[in-house]
């Protein structure tokens, strides 16, 4: 049965063939019903609430991580709409506090994977068949909940499971989840709009239909982006493809919350399966399916690198050549040229290296300042590193909190050591494991620009500044270029006109996401598309319209109206 009996009980109230006079209002809790008209609707970025002391928004925030906090819940698999567990129970803890159980899930066996590879097979031949405008109804419905009722139970699972401060679960698990969802169907239906020439209709017509993509797609979500495992999981979905979406073990919560809103918004059974998963294990089972059809990934270019491999050395057993989109790490600079607004490159680069701690793919982790401008650089960093709170983020005054696990912890503390044996640590260098994965904000100088935590993903509050002759400009923007093997975002910052040019030019390759006086983090969907080239990924740019196109098998359809009466061509006839 391809809906639920709440769908259809649903469905069978709105005529879907009609869908140019078709007006549907959904009325999130506690906020003014939004009309689309699904032939013609427009979309906003949703707006982030400003959690005031008193507001509502924090009151309900607050009360729902108490609740979260009391209990562990239990988040089975899922596959085709059926409850699964296996003997393979995992715990997700907060960060901050790592005796603070507040999920226990189960690691799919590769017997269950292969079982939600059928479904989602069986799942997507009714799928594909429903009309895109059905589709746009449940994804413009998810980001109404997204927006609404569901806000809070999203924020604070991503609060409570990733150790985001407010500000960041706004913008990440409310914001941009609902700007993907919103997004993409508006970018799915201008999509729909193209159709191939046809001269003269009456006699050939030629049309284009989008087919979802045969076989299944996974979907592989990294921890640090609650929205970029919904991207990950549903985009394929929204385009006709059935999906098996293994979330990443330290965002189990939130990943779950977001398949709870899809459910709920209308989306049926089978079309996208949650499947908590060893990593190896997931991606082992995936690529020895011959009806492996696309992977969608995201995470580090290790992962990327040995799902690739796997792909190519099992080439010739699938049905189809799998697609492989990959969004991978950064090595992301802020360039100061000596004309730069010292105040704006200094808060800018606060906030990118250090919000979230450092665990975002686009946080600035390489920094080069100019001799004439670096004491005063140095000064204006170091005085904002002391006043920087750090702690668990249910205290709203925090600004960062503690990394995402152990192996994180160690990684990073891995790179401090270093930085202590072999560099000079100008603020912090501290990190404490008692409670939580807790590590200090933490400058760095290094008078080698090619020194490994100048060319590694540190994915940590570490930034390390090289300081450059003011002569030397034009051999330091090549060496910015040159140093790393990824590409996924870079600022630059400076008044002078002239240079802006130049440097855009030289940097054309060194940064996917590219910014002028502005922080290396921060993409809006539709304002910023994401992603990088290079080692940095696929760079198919999440949150704009080309994206769609990876998950679609076009099929052109030519057809004649006039019977062809003679085989052989005129100038045959002619040269008898
Ligand atoms: N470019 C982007 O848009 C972007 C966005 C977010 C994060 N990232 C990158 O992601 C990384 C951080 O995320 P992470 O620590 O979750 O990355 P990760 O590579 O460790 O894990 C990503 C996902 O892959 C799974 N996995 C691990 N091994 C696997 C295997 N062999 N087969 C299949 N799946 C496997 C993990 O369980 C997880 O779900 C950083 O490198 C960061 O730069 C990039
Ligand atoms: N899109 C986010 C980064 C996502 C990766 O972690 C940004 O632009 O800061």
């Amino acid at each position: 049965m391809l809906f639920s009996k709440a769908v259809r009980l649903r469905l069978t109230k709105i005529n879907f063939k009609d869908f140019s006079t078709c007006k549907e209002t959904w009325t999130p809790s506690g906020t003014t019903p939004i009309q689309y008209n699904l032939k013609d609707f427009t979309v906003q970025n949703e707006p982030t609430f400003s959690y005031e002391v008193g507001s509502k928004e924090r009151r309900v925030l607050e009360s729902t991580i108490k609740r979260c906090q009391k209990e562990c819940e239990e988040i089975p698999i899922i596959i085709g709409g059926k409850e699964f567990k296996s003997d393979r129970a995992v715990y997700q803890s907060s960060p901050f506090n790592h005796k603070s159980k507040i999920a226990k899930f189960y690691h799919a066996t590769p017997e269950l994977v292969w079982q939600a590879i059928v479904a989602a097979k069986e799942a997507r031949i009714k799928w594909e068949k429903v009309p895109f405008e059905e589709r746009f109804k449940i994804w413009l419905k998810a980001a109404d909940l997204i927006s609404g009722p569901w806000r809070q139970k999203l924020n604070g699972a991503t609060m409570l499971g990733q150790g985001k401060t407010v500000i960041q679960c706004e913008i990440d698990s409310a914001a941009e989840l609902a700007d993907f969802l919103r997004f993409n169907a508006l970018y799915a239906r201008e999509m729909l709009k193209w159709q191939p020439i046809s001269e003269n209709p009456s006699i050939i017509k030629n049309s284009m239909r989008l087919r979802g993509l045969e076989g299944f797609v996974a979907a592989v979500s990294p921890f640090n982006f609650t929205a970029i495992g919904g991207n990950l999981a549903y985009t394929p979905a929204l385009m006709g493809c059935a999906v098996i979406w293994k979330p990443s073990d330290t965002a189990v919560l939130a990943s779950w919350r977001i398949f709870q809103v899809m459910k709920e918004a209308g989306l049926p059974d089978g079309v996208v399966n949650f499947i908590p998963c060893d990593g190896p294990v997931f991606g082992d089972s995936i690529t020895v399916c011959p009806h492996l059809a696309c992977i969608n990934f995201t995470g580090s270019v290790a992962t990327f690198n040995a799902l690739w491999k796997r792909v190519a050395e099992k080439l010739t057993l699938y049905r189809n050549y799998p697609r492989l989109v990959g969004e991978c790490g950064g090595k992301n600079f802020h360039f100061i040229h000596p004309s730069a607004n010292l105040e704006n490159a200094v808060n800018c680069t606060i906030r990118s290296a250090f919000e979230y701690s450092g665990q975002k793919c686009s946080a600035c982790s390489r920094l080069y300042v100019p001799q004439s401008l670096w004491g005063k650089f140095k000064e204006g960093l170091v005085e904002r590193m002391k006043e920087i709170k750090i702690g668990d983020p249910t205290d709203f005054s925090v600004f960062s909190s503690a990394v995402i696990d152990e192996k994180a912890y160690d990684r990073i503390v891995g790179y401090i050591g270093h930085a202590k044996r072999n560099l000079k640590i100008l603020h912090g260098g501290n990190h404490c494991q008692k409670e939580g994965w807790y590590i200090y904000p933490t400058l760095v100088q290094t008078t080698d620009p090619a020194d490994k935590i100048m060319r590694e993903e540190v994915f940590g509050p570490v930034l390390t500044a090289f300081v450059y002759p003011d002569d030397e400009l034009e051999n330091v923007l090549k060496l910015v270029d040159e140093t790393t093997p990824f590409a996924l975002t870079g600022s630059v910052f400076a008044e002078d006109e002239a240079f802006l040019e130049g440097a855009k030019e030289t940097f054309k390759y060194s940064a996917g996401n590219y910014y002028v006086n502005d922080r290396s983090t921060g993409a809006v969907v539709g304002q910023q598309p994401f992603g990088g080239a290079r080692h940095s990924g696929t760079n198919d740019k999440a949150g704009a319209p080309g994206y769609l196109h990876k998950f679609v098998s076009p099929q052109t359809v030519k057809q004649c109206f006039i019977p062809l009466k003679e085989w052989k061509y005129s100038y045959m006839e002619l040269n008898k």
